[in-house]
């Protein structure tokens, strides 16, 4: 435990008072049947129905503990159907530390992590995952809180050394990889974007997403490095489902969430960088609501650890300047987190709440037509004041 984090709960590894979620805090505090309330009224476990964990082959057990990477995997139930079979996907989620401090040389750095993740990707085509995620940035140091524009050094084309390193074990795994990235793009300038690369499971590039939205908030002013987004919302249809990729702060905006919905996004995630002192409450709540409100499953990602920078900034808040900002709270360790979900939940949710019906997107079309432009004003009826000298 460590009170020097200035959190007495917080244990040295960043963990929850030495747990790595509120769900196993819960679980080891609790007599069983308020344990059994909490998890009905926090993720709707109810019955004694308890979240399905499933069996992984050895070899990805023995990768994880030769590797010391955490490995866990779930499944989510859908109903059977009598005109469908069951249409069902295994997907993965890596989060992971950085591998080397921010001082050593970039190429050294970049290649530690492309080692670092090789046995976690390795284990992630060893389990049968047919989509696989990783973080935001992944094959960077998250340095955008320095300002500094020589990270930008790190930015590289759609079809550059971090593709080309994860086309191989796509091929290899028949695995579709989400791979987000800080992208170069050499035919506009060497404009930079912050940008989701998706690799079909042949190996190829099926395209790409920029993130829409910048962070402006703490230390996260990300507009220094990257232009906002200019590749709408788009949904890939791979061979496993229809996938988006809603970047990290976008999660914040449940318009970015709805049209990836509205463009038929089965499965949407979410790979993040952010720290807990700013973000952790809101995290769950926001990637649940997307997928109850959007009736498609969310896989959110966060990073491993804190990452310390060379020079001391500060966050223009009259606090005193750091060198680093905070905690990514993905978890205490590097991990790969498999779920199996069968999609055909996604229309049944469809089916029983008729969000998609109930929606009344044109009078949204209405209002937003109106919104955007110069003279919009707000529709507020006043009724006449009354105050005190009036009565
Ligand atoms: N990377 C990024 O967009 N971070 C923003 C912080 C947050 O949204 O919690």
């Amino acid at each position: 435990m460590a009170a020097e984090n200035g959190n007495a709960d917080l244990a040295d590894d960043g963990s929850v008072a030495g747990f790595d979620s509120l769900h196993r805090l819960l679980q080891s505090s609790l007599p069983p049947h308020l344990f059994q309330e909490a998890s009905r009224l926090l993720i709707g476990l109810n019955c004694g129905k308890t979240l399905d964990s499933v069996a992984l082959p050895a070899p990805a057990k023995s990768l994880s503990l030769n590797h010391d990477f955490d490995l866990q995997a779930f499944s989510f139930r859908a109903d059977s159907e009598s005109l469908r079979e069951p249409r069902c996907v295994r997907v993965g989620l890596i989060q992971n530390s950085i591998a080397l401090p921010t001082t050593e040389p970039f190429l050294d750095q970049k290649w530690g992590i492309f080692q670092k993740l090789t046995p976690i990707i390795e284990a992630a085509g060893a389990s049968g995952v047919n989509i696989l995620c990783l973080q935001e940035a992944w094959a960077m140091p998250f340095a955008f809180c320095t300002r500094e524009k020589k990270w930008c050094e790190f930015a590289e084309p759609i079809d550059g050394e971090s593709t080309k390193f994860l086309q191989e074990f796509a091929r290899r795994y028949n695995m579709v990889i989400v791979s987000p990235i800080l992208e170069r793009d050499v035919n506009h300038g060497e404009t930079l974007w912050n940008t989701a690369v998706i690799i079909g499971n042949n190996g190829n590039i099926i395209g790409k997403h920029r993130k829409n939205h910048i962070p402006r908030v703490g230390d996260f002013n990300e507009s220094t490095y990257y232009m906002e987004g200019n590749t709408g919302h788009p949904v890939f249809e791979t061979a496993y489902g229809k996938i988006a990729v809603n970047i990290c702060y976008g999660r914040h905006h449940p318009l970015n969430w709805l049209v990836f919905g509205l463009n038929g996004a089965e499965i949407v995630f979410n790979p993040s960088a952010t720290v807990g002192e700013l973000s952790e409450p809101m995290w769950p709540i926001e990637a649940r609501n997307a997928a109850i409100a959007n009736s498609y499953f969310v896989c959110s990602i966060n990073r491993v650890g804190t990452e310390h920078f060379p020079n001391p900034f500060t966050s223009g808040d009259g606090k005193p300047q750091h060198t680093d900002f905070g905690h990514f709270y993905g978890s205490s360790y590097d991990g790969l987190l498999i779920s199996d979900m069968d999609l055909n939940l996604c229309r049944q949710l469809k089916d029983k709440w008729g969000f998609r019906m109930t929606a009344r997107y044109e009078i949204y079309a209405d209002l937003f037509a109106r919104y955007v432009k110069p003279d919009f004003e707000p529709q507020v009826i006043s009724g006449p004041l009354l105050n005190k000298k009036t009565l």
